[in-house]
């Protein structure tokens, strides 16, 4: 197997050394689903590792609090004080549990198709293009770029059958500070002749994926490998077993894609005709686990979904993927209430957005849409409900063995500044609209602030995106 070339082994800025920093100002959270914390006048503490040590609301002196608390002298703290705009707040940064890398060229092109044409036309033809390691290198650095640039701190990514390419993934994530998992996709039946693998290729290039990665990140705090058969088509059971054998001896994370589309379930059911479900297969298989991210999950019967609370997997939900490529809407409260962890997935390219903000959005109109179906309110998602799956229901089904989604003291600072009335920001701003902590009652200082969070949801993007953290440490700064 040659080594990629791209691109040259540095230091990373994951590991790159900080220094001790107490963030001030407004930080929201989600601490509960449905509910909206939101923390004013604020002292965050974040040490040398990322991880956050004190969380000090109303601090009247976030100074000496800072150098009280660890004992250490001025110049050896960072201070960033945000409290200079009544539109600037702190969330916890987006996780997107369910992206194809190397479909990224294909945001917004699907046309008509639904799930199996669509890979046939658009999916599998720009996928085995990637054998090219030039072409990877581009478009997988410009996927991090982006992703991170909305706020995208942690990502479930799928890349290709390729080895090599699925390293540099790796390697630029490392590089770029991004989590990520990374799955070199596996599949050996039912594709075209150009993108197909056999048993033993796949097998090969698996473990010298997990190999590589592993070795660049020894601690497994930033990439990770995946184990990530494509779906359950193009997937032999051989195939399917050897992953489920492997992930279980030594309890790896694994992601595919669980009815998605009716002629792809219909397709499974032909041909695995010996298993009771399509969820089924993959229990058999030994795919299923508190580390296995399912995407989609739209058509389950109340039999497959108990045995996704029963195994502890994970969903993630992608709703602008579904509503794009025709799939069907995924029944969010049903899972959440047997106890399911529900997160959110751009799906680029089946969705045409990397922004999670934007999906967050379309969860909640999904959501609206079985309500008009079924006429009760059962399923509707709020706002906070959305932000919820975006962060702490992200690092729920991520699984790492990193704390994410929350502002808390033994969680790692991964966040996001975000600021509504920047220059260029989409959303409209009026200064009574604004929430003036400390002139207004207390109660109605949070109420304009929750009606400003809600704009943001309907209304960000990008732009209001002003700086990124990962693990503490400033990766995009606009
Ligand atoms: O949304 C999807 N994207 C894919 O690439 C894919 N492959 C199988 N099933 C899939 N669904
Ligand atoms: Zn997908």
């Amino acid at each position: 197997m040659t080594q990629h070339q791209f691109p040259p082994v540095v230091a990373t800025r994951c590991l790159d050394p900080i220094k001790f920093t107490c963030y001030f100002g407004t930080f929201v959270q989600t601490p509960s689903l449905g509910a909206l914390q939101v923390l004013t006048h604020c002292a965050v503490g974040v040490d040398q590792d990322g991880t956050i040590v004190f969380v000090n609301e109303n601090c009247s002196d976030y100074t000496s609090y800072t150098l009280k608390f660890t004992g250490l002298e001025l110049h050896e703290v960072r201070f960033v004080d945000v409290a200079d705009s009544e539109t600037k707040f702190f969330v916890p940064g987006f996780i997107d549990t369910h992206i194809h890398a190397p479909q990224f060229p294909n945001n917004g092109i699907f046309g008509d198709s639904t799930l199996l044409d669509w890979l046939e036309k658009y999916t599998f033809p720009l996928e085995s293009s990637f054998r090219d390691l030039t072409r990877a290198n581009s478009i997988y650095s410009q996927v991090i770029e982006r992703t991170l640039s909305n706020g995208t701190t942690a990502a479930a990514y799928y890349a290709t059958i390729h080895a090599d390419a699925t390293n540099l993934l790796a390697d630029l994530a490392l590089m770029r500070g991004q989590r990520a998992l990374i799955g070199k996709v596996c599949m050996n039946q039912n594709s075209p002749d150009h993108y197909i693998e056999t048993f033993e290729e796949s097998k090969a290039s698996q473990l010298s994926v997990i190999e590589h990665i592993e070795k660049r990140d020894p601690s497994g705090n930033f990439v990770r490998p995946i184990l990530t058969p494509r779906f359950a088509p193009s997937c032999t059971e051989k195939l399917m077993k050897w992953l489920g054998e492997l992930r279980k001896s030594h309890n790896y994370h694994c992601q595919t894609h669980l009815s998605e589309n009716k002629r792809e379930i219909e397709v499974a059911k032909e041909l695995f005709p010996g298993f009771d479900s399509y969820t089924d297969i993959y229990y058999k298989s030994g795919l299923l686990g508190p580390k296995t991210i399912l995407a989609h999950c739209i058509h389950l019967s109340e039999h497959e979904k108990d045995l996704l609370a029963q195994t502890g997997c994970g969903v993630s939900h992608c709703p602008t993927s579904n509503s794009s490529i025709t799939s069907g809407e995924a029944r969010v409260r049903w899972l959440l209430n047997s106890n399911i962890k529900v997160s959110l997935g751009t799906d680029c390219s089946g969705g045409f957005t990397p922004s999670i903000l934007q999906v967050a959005k379309h969860a909640l109109l999904v959501s609206n849409h079985l309500v008009m179906k079924s006429e009760n309110d059962f399923e509707k998602l709020s706002t906070h409900d959305v932000l919820y799956l975006a962060t702490v229901g992200g690092a729920e089904v991520l699984n790492l063995n990193v704390k994410l989604g929350l502002f808390k003291v033994g969680y790692k600072f991964d966040a996001q500044l975000i600021q509504l009335d920047c220059e260029g920001s989409p959303v409209d701003t009026f200064e009574f609209q604004n929430p003036k902590w400390g002139l207004l009652s207390p109660e109605e200082s949070r109420g304009k602030f929750l009606d400003l969070i809600d704009k943001w949801i309907f209304n960000g993007d990008d732009r209001n995106v002003r700086k990124v953290f990962v693990n503490g440490r400033c990766v995009v700064d606009k």
